[in-house]
């Protein structure tokens, strides 16, 4: 307990080892070949597929509104996520890392590959790290970001890097500060404030915090049906915060047993509720199993910002969510811990540190357990 191992180090126990090489060359595949085949007869339907009823999808919720903490709180009470507009992060600087993304899965693969994500590390270009945890490749590309994107980014674009790095250190500005702001607005709707928090820094600024940035790019795909973007899972995060391009794939698990597609918005940000604020909520604000779906005609690209807290901070049920009627329902975790647990049992990672059943019998909503994946 307490390890202070740094996020960039969680890894090295646990390398993935997949090769890369010849497995991301999406533009030479025009038919899909077996080992991207995802078929499989036990899934849930999409519900951009079936009867998808109106008022069946995330909320959408203007931030500078009064009524906007209470909306957020029904929000990740229900769905442990949103989709938030006016939120203060500049439209120009969403383009930017659009932007920078498109030419950095633009580049030709072997160019990519300089900038691989070695199997022990975090950081770099390659397979999303859950991969491992699926039978068939997924139809996408990552690029991981912990810390400074420099070494990577000299390898990348060796005349304009310094460019890049400057829009990634202005994204993680801009995302630390609105993340800043919703867990405030998220944990206030639960009568929790600063002084619960000791974590959070002496301004409640999270300054401390720890993130990921997630570069996400999925190609036009021959035979979307057959294929995932990215496979069902939660995020470790405290919070994670998702821009999309303006192209669909993002899905949420509703009531277990069917997907919603977030439907994108301009200059809207998705908001999640990660592995670590459930955890922290003791489940009043559940991590929703998410994933991303291909299609045929347009590449689909998505930025995710995983936050989460410092390396030391001990993530716990907050004690004012207790009583007689709540017990803690998780044992004590840091975000480095955790992570390993997720490395060892990906999405039954939650129930592994669940220390009782829940009281009321009915199923979990976020029983991960349940959820087939592969
Ligand atoms: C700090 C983090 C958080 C990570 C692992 C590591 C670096 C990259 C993050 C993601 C980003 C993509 C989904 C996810 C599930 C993945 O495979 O890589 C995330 C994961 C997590 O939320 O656990
Ligand atoms: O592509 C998306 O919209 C979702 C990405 C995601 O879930 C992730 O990076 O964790
Ligand atoms: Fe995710």
């Amino acid at each position: 307990m307490g390890s202070n191992i740094k996020i960039t180090e969680v890894f090295k126990s646990h390398p993935v080892h997949i090769p890369i090489h010849k497995n991301l060359d999406f533009d030479s595949l025009h038919e899909l070949p077996d080992s991207y085949d995802w078929i499989q007869p036990d899934s849930f339907p999409s519900s951009s597929l079936s009867n998808n009823h109106l008022s069946d999808s995330i909320p959408l919720i203007d931030l500078s509104l009064p009524n906007a903490p209470q909306l957020i709180g029904n929000a990740f009470r229900t769905w442990g996520a949103f989709q938030v507009i006016n939120h203060g992060v500049p439209i120009s600087l969403l383009h930017s890392i659009e932007s920078s993304a498109n030419s950095l899965f633009s580049l030709p693969p072997p160019h990519k590959l300089k900038a691989a994500r070695p199997s022990d590390g975090i950081s770099g270009y390659g397979l999303v790290r859950i991969s491992s945890f699926f039978p068939k490749r997924m139809w996408s590309e990552g690029f991981t970001i912990v810390g400074s994107p420099l070494e990577h980014f000299r390898k990348l674009w060796p005349h304009d890097y310094t460019r890049y790095c400057d829009i990634v250190e202005e994204y993680d500005r801009e995302m630390k500060s609105l993340c800043g702001r919703l867990m405030w607005v998220a944990l206030g709707e639960l009568g929790i404030t600063r002084e619960d928090v000791n974590w959070a820094g002496p301004n409640g600024d999270f300054k401390t915090s720890n993130a990921a940035t997630q570069l996400n790019s999925y190609p036009v795909c021959p035979d979307p049906d057959r294929a995932m973007g990215l496979g069902a899972h939660t995020d470790t995060s405290l919070l994670t915060i998702v821009y999309q391009n303006n192209t669909r794939g993002l899905q949420v698990l509703r009531e277990g047993n069917r997907w919603v597609t977030v439907e994108p918005v301009p200059g809207a940000l998705v908001v999640q509720v990660g592995d670590l604020l459930h955890i922290l909520t003791n489940g009043l604000y559940p991590s929703p199993v998410h994933q991303a779906v291909v299609n045929r005609t347009r590449k689909r690209l998505s930025v995710a910002y995983v936050f989460g807290p410092p390396e030391s901070a001990e993530i716990s049920p907050l004690k004012k969510l207790l009583g007689p009627t709540q017990p803690p329902l998780y044992r004590t975790v840091t975000w480095t811990e955790y992570l390993r647990k997720k490395a060892e049992h990906f999405n039954n990672a939650l129930s592994s540190v669940r220390l009782c059943a829940p009281l009321t019998g009915l199923l979990d909503v976020n029983d991960h357990s349940q959820v087939k994946v592969g």
